[in-house]
């Protein structure tokens, strides 16, 4: 990635000097980070460090105590309705475990977005809720199913599906492949892969996934300390002097996947 020569329309997410808390619990503190157009952000860090919380809170579900939070180039806090209305489509969010409406179909999940900020004919959500069921590699069969009726790696999916639904053009992905087998959650990965490559997409991904972040992540960010700790590619996480950091890029885990790359 071209970070370091980066203009400032190719950031299309800057957090600076970020601080939330709850009570006298300071989770966040002075926290920076951005993140680059077309690049597939990895972000990790010790259970119970902020990740929920950063994301939650760039996505306006949490209030923030001072700092200020740019999406493509837009402070939210000055935008108008309008505006806030046209970045919040530009937005597509895959919550743990997929979240999807238990009681609506596939198909219905997708339209739920197109719904609320569009105003469509039913037959043209219908064909969008098909191609997006198609680009995620989901059978047209999925479209009429319930959550139920579906294994983990087809939610997943079919919650991508509805996070696409409006083509954003930022995606956050908390702990996509959490829950999937190793084949599962590779081809889920490669499907990540292949969607930034194909629709532009910028991805931010929360992941504890080891095989995720060494085979389709460009960048990592590690939470600690309140803070992003450090950022860089997998060699800068090596050579980063953090014992956690050290045993979780370092660890018998690791150690084996890098064997396999
Ligand atoms: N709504 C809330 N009210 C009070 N405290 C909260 C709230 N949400 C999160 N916290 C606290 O914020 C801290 C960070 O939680 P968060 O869920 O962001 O961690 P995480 O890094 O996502 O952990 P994990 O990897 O286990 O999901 C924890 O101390 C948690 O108790």
């Amino acid at each position: 990635m071209e970070q370091v020569s980066a203009k400032a329309d190719d950031v299309m997410l800057s957090v600076k000097d970020l601080t939330v808390g709850f009570g006298s619990n300071i989770v966040l503190d002075k926290l920076n980070l951005d993140i680059y157009r077309g690049e597939i952000l990895g972000f990790v860090g010790a259970s119970g460090t902020g990740k929920s919380v950063l994301m939650r809170t760039v996505l306006r579900l949490l209030r923030r105590r001072s700092g200020t939070i740019r999406i493509f180039g837009l402070d939210f806090d000055k935008a108008s309705e309008a505006e806030r209305l046209a970045l919040d489509m530009k937005l597509g969010v895959l919550f743990q475990h997929g979240a999807l409406f238990s009681s609506l179909t596939v198909k219905e999940n997708i339209q739920v977005p197109m719904r609320e900020y569009l105003d469509l004919p039913q037959a043209m959500m219908d064909e969008l809720a098909r191609l997006k069921i198609e680009l995620v590699g989901l059978a047209p069969e999925a479209a009429n199913k319930y959550p139920s009726e579906l294994s983990g790696g087809m939610i997943k999916r079919a919650a991508l599906a509805r996070a696409l639904a409006l083509d954003p053009a930022l995606v956050f992905l908390d702990e996509p492949t959490s829950g999937l087998d190793p084949i599962g959650a590779a081809e889920f990965d490669e499907l990540i892969a292949k969607l930034r490559d194909t629709l532009g997409l910028t991805v931010y991904m929360v992941t504890h996934d080891l095989d995720s972040l060494f085979s389709v992540c460009d960048r990592i960010a590690v939470l600690g300390q309140k803070k992003v700790m450090v950022e860089g590619t997998i060699e800068d996480m090596l050579a980063f002097d953090d014992p956690w950091v050290q045993s979780y890029f370092r660890g018998k885990r690791a150690r084996s996947i890098v064997r396999k790359t």
